[in-house]
């Protein structure tokens, strides 16, 4: 039967030559190989991907990915997998353009094909552009071949410790400085996915499991609570309110307990940031290549508001344990699953993942966290949970994804009358804190988040230039400041049509002082200490002051009047922003006028870079067409979790429309429920977040759409956090760019150009999108890719473009 069916089909020449090159590698890994290569000569790939083959073809089947197992078991390189990986791919079925796209995604070994859920894998296959046959094939042969795997895994696992694909040797770092080597055995999936019937892993042996021990550092809260919706989370019973409380908090995983319960945690807190990010690192960035693991499935999801990593032998209640009666597989949350209810507490869940093992069940305060998006000033309170209520019965009730919902509230009359004092730097006070910031122990500061510092593993490198920076502004003679302060009273409003715009930070109005002038006046209510106010604005306004590049906004000076604060700039003539032109006008970019804008972005960012200031915001909005041939970028620096935060309440985070569309995938990852002061300190915005925004700018560009269009902000933040990327859609842009998305048919003399153009437009993309950090490329890196762009002969020019824009061949 089995030489029959071998006979009938005849393995094909990829095929041949896959195994071929397979034994290249072989020949050092001898035993498992040749088990390999006998089973490689026994079957074919049609027979391996038909859903009703008979049990000699299972057999073959079996001894494949048996061979296959056992192969990774023999250490092999990275190069050695990503030519296995290869190798199988192609006896898949798949092209080596398909093979490349993958690699491209990240998937370069099994570890990395079979982190990615069945969704992100099918979303890569589309995005790959796969034919229906061989994304059909990529899918069914993951599943079996990870079928497989988990069985044979179960097999063995009794004998020896699992290699699975997930199973990292971990090395964390504690605070108290000593390292630890930890293997994840007994990696173990889950499924909600009725097409895929995994094997049941097992559960992996006591001994294996992690030992992990960093004492809780409690500390007994006298905060007077307002709302009583926070629950411990041990016992999962309200905290309670007011200073009736009594209750400690964890200052290293953040945890909140009853005192009566904190005796029944244990003392093991799990990890704090630092651990994760090196957690992240080695799992993320080297195990798999880029592909954000699911949240749940290594302990960086403490970032999302999960509870410390908690291993079987510090369980803490039932509900943490695998033989607990509650759910381990709540529903998915919308955007998901495509017609689950939304829910804003969602757990993150998703069809295929790795699980440490034992913890699959967390408590049911893991939530998403709320973005509610407020244009103009502050909305009230009760705008915004009027506003957040409405939007998710609407959500819940069609179960689809709906356009987000905007608040726009009337500016709360500023009532404060504060004295200003213009001639004051930042005050003795703050400066002492960067002083001791720079002598010894790192702390961050609310300071340093507004002065837009260099944030994460880079603070250590800029935090001396930082500390320069303030005492410039404190030792520089007095009139540095003078000479930029402006006296409200000489700044002419237009009455006719004074306002420009309102954001989230403040209203932009029109004015004249020696020239016209944009006069941007902040909401400065975030910061309840009066006597702070101006000293923060200062601090904010400094990154503007310290600032002379041609595309970016000019500083002409600031005010503090009255309890106005406000900066005073050059006016963008056209007062319009490249959102307006893509989203409003809807003008379709020619690629000279992308290179050009994307240039002045990247070489203004990249010069705010250089000056230790971060952008934090970059977004289409905050990029203004100043005249036809150049843009200029505004509102970098300002953006602050604490700002974000305001007003207080129990509700998430009011945000800008859009501002989940650019949050790079780290940042969506650190995003809490709740603002907490001190974590709020150190969340991780950095130069590569910056390039990860001007990649959402670029897809922008290129296509007309926002990245992650359509969908709602919590379901792009767990779309980021499980690394699924943007779908790319059809393309609205130039036409030597849409070879590349949708293949529309082009002049043939002129394919090659449009195609290596249309690569390197997609490559640039995928770059900038990166999931690791570390793996996006620099500004300077990008500046030189763009200007290295092959040129097409003719330029396809949009015949609507706006005046300000007529024409930009000259430029190239
Ligand atoms: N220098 C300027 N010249 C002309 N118009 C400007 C200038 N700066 C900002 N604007 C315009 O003022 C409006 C409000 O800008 P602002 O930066 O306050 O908010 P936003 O970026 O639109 O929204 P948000 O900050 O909430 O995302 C925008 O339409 C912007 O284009």
């Amino acid at each position: 039967m089995l030489k029959s069916q071998t006979a009938a089909r005849p393995i094909s020449y990829s095929q041949e030559s896959a195994s071929t090159n397979l034994l290249g590698i072989i020949d050092v890994k001898t035993k498992a190989v040749q088990n390999l290569r006998d089973a490689l000569k026994l079957t074919t790939i049609n027979r391996l991907l038909t859903t009703s083959y008979d049990e000699d073809a299972k057999n073959i089947e079996r001894k494949i990915f048996a061979a296959v197992y056992q192969m990774t078991k023999v250490g092999l390189m990275e190069r050695e997998k990503r030519e296995i990986n290869a190798i199988w791919f192609t006896f898949v079925g798949l092209s080596a353009q398909n093979i490349r796209h993958l690699e491209l995604c990240k998937i370069t070994d099994f570890n990395a094909l079979f982190a990615v859920t069945n969704l992100e894998l099918r979303s890569l296959a589309d995005r790959g552009r796969l034919d229906v046959e061989t994304k059909r094939k990529l899918l069914q042969s993951t599943v079996i071949l990870q079928n497989h795997w988990n069985a044979l895994h179960s097999r063995t696992s009794a004998e020896d410790p699992p290699p699975g694909p997930s199973t990292p040797a971990i090395v964390t770092t504690s605070p108290q400085g000593y390292n630890r080597s930890l293997t994840a055995n007994g990696s173990k999936m889950i499924t909600q996915s009725n097409s895929m019937s995994f094997a049941a892993a097992p559960k992996s042996p006591k001994a294996a499991r992690l030992v992990h021990a960093i004492p809780h550092k409690w500390h007994r809260s006298t905060k007077f609570r307002f709302s009583g919706d926070a629950v411990c989370h041990f016992c999962q019973r309200p905290l309670g309110f007011g200073f009736l409380n009594a209750w400690e908090k964890c200052r290293s995983c953040k945890w909140k307990v009853h005192t009566q319960c904190k005796s029944r945690v244990g003392d093991s807190c799990g990890l704090t940031p630092e651990h994760l990010r090196v957690l992240f690192d080695k799992l993320v960035q080297e195990n798999n290549g880029g592909m954000w693991k699911d949240p749940q499935s290594v302990p960086g999801s403490r970032s999302m508001n999960e509870p410390a990593f908690q291993f079987p032998d510090t369980a803490i209640d039932s509900s943490s344990s695998t033989n607990s009666s509650a759910p381990s597989t709540p529903a998915l949350p919308a955007g998901i699953a495509t017609s689950v209810t939304t829910s804003l507490t969602a757990p993150y869940r998703s069809e295929r993942k790795f699980l440490f093992p034992d913890t699959e069940n967390y408590p049911a305060h893991n939530r998403l966290p709320i973005l509610v998006i407020s244009e103009g000033d502050h909305p009230t309170t009760t705008e915004i949970e009027q506003e957040t209520e409405n939007h998710l019965k609407t959500a819940s009730m069609m179960g689809t994804v709906e356009s987000e919902g905007t608040i726009v509230a009337v500016q709360e009359e500023v009532v404060e009358h504060q004295e200003m004092d213009h001639e004051e730097g930042p005050s003795q006070e703050a400066i002492d804190k960067f002083n001791k910031r720079a002598d010894g122990g790192f702390i961050w500061e609310r300071h340093a988040w507004n002065m837009s510092t260099i944030r994460g593993p880079n603070a250590q490198r800029h935090h001396t230039s930082l500390f320069v920076l303030l005492l410039l502004l404190s030792c520089v003679p007095q009139a540095s400041w003078n000479e930029v302060s402006i006296a409200f009273d000489t700044i002419e409003f237009d009455k006719q049509n004074p306002i420009i715009g309102r954001g989230r930070f403040g209203e932009v109005q029109r004015g004249f002082h020696y020239g016209d002038v944009a006069v941007k006046i902040y909401n400065m209510e975030h910061i309840s200490d009066h006597s702070k106010r101006a000293e923060e604005f200062k601090l904010e306004v400094s990154a503007y002051k310290n600032t002379r590049h041609d595309n970016i906004a000019l500083f002409l000076g600031y005010f503090m009047t009255d309890g106005k604060y406000g900066m005073v700039m050059s006016l963008s003539r056209g007062s319009q922003s490249l959102y307006t032109l893509i989203h409003v006008i809807r003008e379709p970019l020619d690629l000279p006028t992308t290179r050009m804008i994307a240039r002045q972005i990247c070489q203004a960012v990249s010069y705010l870079h250089t000056k230790k200031i971060l952008h934090k915001d970059l977004r289409s909005k905050n990029i203004l067409l100043e005249s036809k041939n150049k843009v200029v970028i505004t509102d970098f620096g300002i953006l602050s979790m604490k700002r974000l935060a305001y007003p207080k309440g129990k509700l998430g985070w009011h945000t800008s429309r859009f501002w989940a569309n650019y949050l790079a995938p780290e940042l969506a990852m650190a995003l809490r429920t709740e603002f907490d002061e001190h974590e709020s300190e150190d969340f991780p915005f950095t130069e590569a977040s910056d390039v990860y925004a001007f990649g959402c700018v670029w897809f922008e560009m290129l296509t007309g759409l926002l990245s992650y269009e359509g969908e709602l902000p919590h379901q792009i933040l767990l779309k980021k956090s499980q690394g699924v990327k943007p779908v790319l859609p059809n393309i609205k842009c130039a036409q030597e760019l849409k070879v590349c998305f949708v293949g529309n048919s082009v002049p043939k003399n002129e394919k090659k150009i449009y195609e290596k153009i249309a690569r390197f437009a997609k490559e640039l993309l995928i770059s900038c999108w990166s999931t690791a950090p570390h793996e996006r490329p620099t500004l300077p890196d990008i500046i030189a890719k763009l200007t290295a762009v092959p040129k097409k002969q003719r330029v396809n020019r949009s015949p609507s473009f706006p005046v300000m824009m007529k024409s930009y061949e000259s430029n190239f």
